[in-house]
């Protein structure tokens, strides 16, 4: 059984994700009570790609968060370094480069594509297991064009501390014990829910994509808070 720590060691958390990519969309859908699906609707409609668009959606896993750009015609690259979470997504959709999205296997933290290739940049639910977050807020910008766009989809902090810390214990408590009942892996979903007690909150992260020279940086809650949407423009 494989699990990543809080100092999120790549090779540890690239093994954590090839051991899950089987049943990753199923617990998805399970441990969010189909509330992720509100969630990616979301991030389409904030991202906004159009016909002729190209788009990264980084840390894409087995591609289910890239999909949905391409239905008015974007193309969409998804990249990540669980090449069992891309691996499950191709076979899925018949191929490496099917349905307007193409795989590609590459880190967050050195990306391999140019300089301002992207018409807009996007990732959903894995900022968060990245070992050195700033690093990679770099790297988006650096790949996305001048006056490209940003939406990053993550866990959040729900803005009342009392019932911020009461849903936290429940996650610690429950992830794990639901995921038991579907995957030998259930270590890898207690992970999840310390991750999402150590993440940053919404404004915090907010400094950092502008620290890190994003533009016109908001955000938007979903859920309350425990889902956030975090939005930015590269101005130069
Ligand atoms: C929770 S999954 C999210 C997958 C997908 N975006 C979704 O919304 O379902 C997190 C993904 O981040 C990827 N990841 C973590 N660190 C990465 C890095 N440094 N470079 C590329 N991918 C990374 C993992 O391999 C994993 O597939």
């Amino acid at each position: 059984m494989t699990r990543a720590e809080l100092d999120k060691k790549p090779t540890d958390v690239a093994a954590m994700f090839d051991g899950i990519a089987g049943r990753y969309d199923l617990l998805n859908d399970v441990l969010s009570l189909g509330q992720d699906r509100i969630w990616r609707r979301a991030v389409v409609r904030a991202v906004e790609a159009y016909s002729g668009e190209l788009v990264l959606d980084l840390a894409a896993g087995t591609g289910t968060s890239s999909e949905p750009f391409t239905a008015k015609g974007a193309r969409v690259i998804a990249c990540d370094f669980s090449l069992g979470m891309l691996q499950v997504g191709a076979e899925r959709r018949g191929g490496a480069s099917r349905r307007g999205v193409t795989v590609v296997a590459g880190d967050a933290l050195r990306l391999p594509f140019a300089d301002e290739t992207f018409d807009a940049v996007t990732i959903s639910f894995g900022l968060r297991n990245v070992n050195d977050v700033d690093q990679a807020l770099r790297e988006l910008l650096r790949v996305t064009g001048v006056g490209g766009r940003l939406v990053i989809c993550e866990f959040g902090h729900i803005p009342v501390g009392v019932l911020d810390k009461a849903y936290s214990a429940c996650l610690r408590s429950a992830l794990p014990a639901v995921a038991r009942r579907f995957t030998s892996n259930a270590d890898a979903y207690a992970y999840l829910s310390e991750s999402i007690a150590d993440w940053p909150d919404q404004r915090a992260l907010a400094g950092r994509l502008q620290e890190a020279g994003w533009s016109e940086v908001a955000w938007r809650n979903l859920s309350m808070g425990a889902v956030a949407l975090h939005r930015g423009v590269r101005r130069r």
